[in-house]
């Protein structure tokens, strides 16, 4: 595929969807000196939140060594020219939130929703627009929906306001054909002012593969992830992207080595556990289950005695989405007592 002379924008992962691995515990200088590595680097656009998004600090989802406003506060001023997006899930964060953000500097708000409920997104894609925001609709789970229909929910987030749309591999279980498929649709049906981005996973080991067939068919800003830090087995390696970009003639403006040492001097050290397609996370892809379910499973699997890969394929196998984490446990549980009536 000849991509030369295309030109992306490559958003970082390691601040938001990296907190998922971290249990939401990055301290605020292990953010502040990536976040400054980052701009150094050349990144254009660095997202930072909980890693459920704005408010997502609960029971539910895990509390943060911070609040949002501690992290936004503590990086934002120390920025060059990077830019800095916040995460936000209708239903966990609200219109107070996302004026928060606004207020703290945040360039570009993300509203993510599931990939068939595009509707819960109205009011704060249309807060954000008024704002001023670059405001971006997320479509999460992409893979659970047709082309067509993510045509639908694309159009509807773009009637919003957004003026952006992202297909959003959330599970990691899109393979390049099925992104062309969706991204293609996608970019087809919307405004051509309207851009879209493409979120990856690596959980089948096809992040790179899958950012490439997105920027083939239209997507211009491509997800990535210092060291892959992120749910699963991790994002889009954001130093891998840059230098595949780089050797394909992709314009990405960030330093190839600068990136790496990012990666591998600040990202990696703070890892709880290394960031790799262990079998847990290749299920997550296989079974085409939300990302951030694998440390829940890990820990039902200390609890109840279940697999976790096991607890992911059941997880798979009853649809389970983004918001039902609690289900997660129910599940175990149940699995847990089935199997001891069977004893
Ligand atoms: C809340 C999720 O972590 C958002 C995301 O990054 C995804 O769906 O993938
Ligand atoms: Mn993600």
């Amino acid at each position: 595929m000849d991509l030369r002379g295309k030109k992306i924008t490559v958003h970082d992962m390691t601040l938001r969807d990296g907190m998922h691995p971290k249990r939401h515990q990055i301290t605020l200088e292990q953010m502040v000196a990536i976040a400054k590595g980052l701009d150094e680097a050349g990144v254009p656009l660095i997202e930072i939140s909980h890693g459920d998004g704005l408010g997502g600090a609960s029971v539910n989802y895990g509390f943060p060594a911070h609040s949002d406003e501690e992290y936004l506060a503590a990086v934002i001023p120390k920025l060059k020219r990077a830019k800095v997006s916040a995460l936000l899930l209708p239903g966990i964060g609200t219109v107070d939130h996302l004026k928060m953000a606004h207020e703290l500097g945040v360039n570009t708000i993300r509203v993510a929703t599931h990939c068939t409920e595009a509707d819960v997104s109205e009011q704060h894609i249309g807060m954000a627009r008024k704002l001023g925001m670059d405001t971006v609709g997320f479509l999460m789970m992409a893979h659970m929906n047709t082309p067509e229909g993510l045509v639908q929910q694309a159009k509807l987030m773009e009637s919003y306001g957004a003026n952006c749309i992202y297909v959003t591999d959330s599970a990691g279980h899109l393979l390049p054909d099925g992104v062309k498929a969706r991204v293609g649709a996608v970019r087809e049906a919307l405004k051509p002012e309207t851009e879209l981005g493409f979120h990856a996973h690596n959980n089948l080991g096809m992040a790179i593969a899958n950012s490439l067939a997105a920027i083939e068919v239209g997507a211009v800003r491509i997800d990535g992830s210092a060291a892959g830090l992120g749910a699963g087995a991790g994002n889009t390696p954001t130093e891998v992207l840059v230098a595949v970009c780089d050797l394909m003639g992709i314009e990405t403006g960030i330093d190839v080595f600068k990136i790496q040492d990012v990666a591998e001097d600040l990202v990696v050290p703070i890892m709880d556990f290394p960031i790799r397609i262990d079998r847990d996370a290749l299920t997550l892809g296989y079974a085409g289950v939300y990302g951030s379910f694998l440390l829940f499973a890990k820990r039902a699997e200390q609890k109840y005695g279940i697999p976790a890969r096991e607890l992911l394929v059941e997880l798979g196998r009853r649809g389970m989405v983004g918001g039902q984490e609690d289900m997660i446990e129910d599940t175990a549980l149940s699995m847990a007592k089935a199997r001891e009536m069977a004893a």
